[in-house]
Parts: structure tokens; sequence; C-alpha cells
């Protein structure tokens, strides 16, 4: 029998078989999910709600988990400064260790957190080798069991992460309006689940951003007189996102400047006639390598996909390859040679990883002002 300082034992089933036994943390529940993990060593609080999160049972490799603990929320004009959304959005957290935290502006433990927002947590399990096996078999379903016993896995596992439109649960249900402390105007936001450190990027270019529902309509959109477009991150498989890619077609036809970072790269690629395909375990880090094409410079960004745009190949016509990952060859941004659109699949406005490419948001902003 194992100690554990929650009193309470928890569980991780992988889709293969395999079953692990650790301790249960935060909430006590059970969750079934797509088991992804993220090499991240720190920024847990953001990476917990990253929308894109959705529908997964995130692994974090870090051994210590929780040190800093939780921070309170602090927002400038509704914009999150240290969270990327509302609440928690994972399915459930696996960690080596899980700590009390030591920092001064720390609000309460990361177990509370996940107890508050009816989270469950499994410590105390070998998280390299849940790695190991996602690595070698792929991207696979599990359950999370915190303080409970896993009776029959298959009740669990009949829900698809790939089939799944987990976008209702993400996307807000009308607009938001971020007012922006310049006159840059409006840029209108499709937001199927997007983090606020995107919000932030291009609020701190001087833009109003006004955040409409995944599914607002062409015309609801240019109602605004939007002087550019961003397709911002989401949750599960872009393949499912077959209306929102229709409107993104026709919203194209106005030639607005606009940027698609991560979800939005990938239905902006898909609108375009290019192929989105799923990978064999994703990419979830904040120190990916990816090469700017065009100038030769690399960078480190943060990722946080599981779909990509698996080669040059797939690249829609009319568009070029800018990023790619020289680990993998994957295609981790593009332009178009004749129109102002910008895509990249890493996350530009970094949070919680460093900041090398922000400068893709005041690309943006220069592709607005010389657009009139
Ligand atoms: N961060 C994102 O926008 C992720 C996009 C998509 N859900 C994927 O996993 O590839």
């Amino acid at each position: 029998m194992i100690y554990c300082k929650s009193d309470y034992l928890g569980y991780v089933y992988l889709e293969d078989g395999t079953l692990l036994q650790g301790c249960g943390f935060g909430a006590k529940g059970i969750r079934a999910g797509e088991v992804v993990f993220s090499t991240a060593m720190n920024g847990y609080p953001e990476s917990l709600t990253d929308p894109s999160y959705r529908g997964q049972i995130l692994v974090l490799t870090h051994p210590l988990i929780g040190n800093y603990g939780v921070p309170r929320k602090q927002a400038v004009e509704g914009i999150y400064q240290n969270f990327e959304s509302d609440s928690i959005q994972v399915e459930g957290l696996v960690v080596t260790e899980v700590t009390e935290p030591y920092k001064w502006n720390s609000e309460r433990s990361l177990s509370k957190w996940l107890s508050d927002e009816e989270i469950p947590g499994v410590s105390d399990v070998d998280t390299r080798a849940i790695v190991k096996r996602v690595r070698t078999e792929g991207s696979m379903m599990g359950i999370i069991a915190s303080g409970m016993e896993i009776d029959d896995p298959k009740k669990y596992l009949q829900k698809r992460y790939d089939e799944t439109d987990f976008s209702p649960l993400t996307s807000p249900k009308t607009p938001v309006v971020h007012k922006g402390r310049g006159d840059k105007g409006i840029v209108v936001m499709i937001d199927c689940g997007t983090k606020h450190g995107i919000i932030k990027g291009l609020y701190d270019q001087g833009f109003t951003v006004v955040r409409v529902p995944c599914w607002f309509s062409p015309k609801e959109i240019m109602d605004y007189n939007p002087k550019g477009i961003i397709f911002g991150n989401g949750p599960g498989n872009p393949n499912l996102y077959v209306n929102q890619v229709k409107n993104f077609r026709e919203i194209l036809e106005y030639k607005l400047p606009t940027m698609g970072i991560c979800l939005g790269h990938q239905l902006l690629t898909i609108a375009l006639g290019g192929k989105v395909r799923k990978m064999k375990f994703g990419h979830r880090a904040i120190n990916k390598a990816v090469v700017d094409l065009t100038t030769g410079e690399g960078y480190i960004t943060t990722h946080n996909h599981g779909y990509a745009v698996l080669s040059k190949d797939d690249v829609p016509k009319g568009m070029k390859v800018w990023f790619y990952n020289p680990d993998d060859g994957t295609v981790e941004g593009m332009y178009h040679e004749k129109l102002p659109i910008i895509t990249t699949q890493f996350h530009p406005e970094a949070r919680p990883g460093p900041w090398d490419v922000t400068w893709v948001f005041k690309k943006f902003a220069k592709m607005v002002e010389s657009n009139g």
C-alpha cells in the first residue's frame, strides 16, 4: 500500500490496458480524455486554463509541480494577465509529485485549485512510463480516477476525442469587447476557445479586440467593420469545424489582413484547400525550435497541438512555408504570396514560454496599418 498525503489513491488507465496506481489529489472524481503530455517545467496555471486542452488528460513530465502555487486572477480590460481563461480546462492532471506552494503571490495550492474546480488529479505515478507509451503507441484515450476505482474502463471510453466538437464548451456565447488603449480600430477574433495571451498580444498593439462566437456568420463579423481578422486557438480536431471553414472561406473574400494562430492556422489551411492531419503524439512544450525560412533565424517557441500541416505537400496553393520545425519538419507557419494572410502553428503570445516571437503581433499590426 502506498502512502498518500491526500489519504486517497488515484489511478491512470490507458486505453492499451496499462493501469498505474498512485495518489489522488484535487477533486475526487473520474474523467476520460485523450492522454497528452507537456514537457514544460513551469506555467501550469496557464496550461491548465488553456482551452485547447479541453477533452484531454494532461501529464506533466517535470517531476515537481505546484511549487509556486496559484496566483490571484488579475485582469486588464477583461484580459487575464496570468491565466488563459476563466477556469481549468483539462479533464485531469497527472504529475509525479505535487508540492505545497512557496511564493508571495500564491492564493491557494494547486491541489486546492483542482478541488475548487472539481478536477481530479493523480500524483506519485511514473509519468515517464506514460510518456513512453504515448510516444511509441501514439496519443490514446485514457481515464483518470482520484479517490475512486475504475470499475469498467469501456464505459468511460465511448466518447472519442477525435470525433468530439468541444468548441461549444470553450467559445463565448455572445461577443466580448476588449476596448483598446490606442486608436488602431477594431480587430475581430473568431474565438473557438482562445487563450487570453493572444487577446493581450493584440490589445498591446493598440487594437480594440472583439471576440465573437466561433459560429458567427460572415455578415455578423463584417458588421463590426473590422480592420483585421484573427482566427485563434481552440480545442479538438480541426477537421470537424466544417461550418466554420465554410464561413472562413467567405470572410477571406474580403481580403482583410488575417492572422491564424494554432487552430486558426489549421482552419485557414483547410479553408484554402490544404490538409491538416493528426500527429503521432503532438507538440506540447515551451521550448520547441522553429526556423523562419525567410531569414534563416531560429526561435524557441511555445506549442500545444496534436494536429498539424505535416509537410509542405499539405500546404494550400498560394501559401508559402514561413516557419518549420527542424526536428520533424512540421510546417509551423505560413504566409500568402499575394494576400495579407499570416499563420503560426506555434503560440506567438508565448505564455507560458519564451517571448522570442511576440514580434508576430507587431507584424500583423503593420499589415493592418499598411492596408489603410
Ligand atoms: N492550441 C490549439 O489551437 C490546438 C489546435 C488543435 N486542437 C490541435 O490540437 O492541434
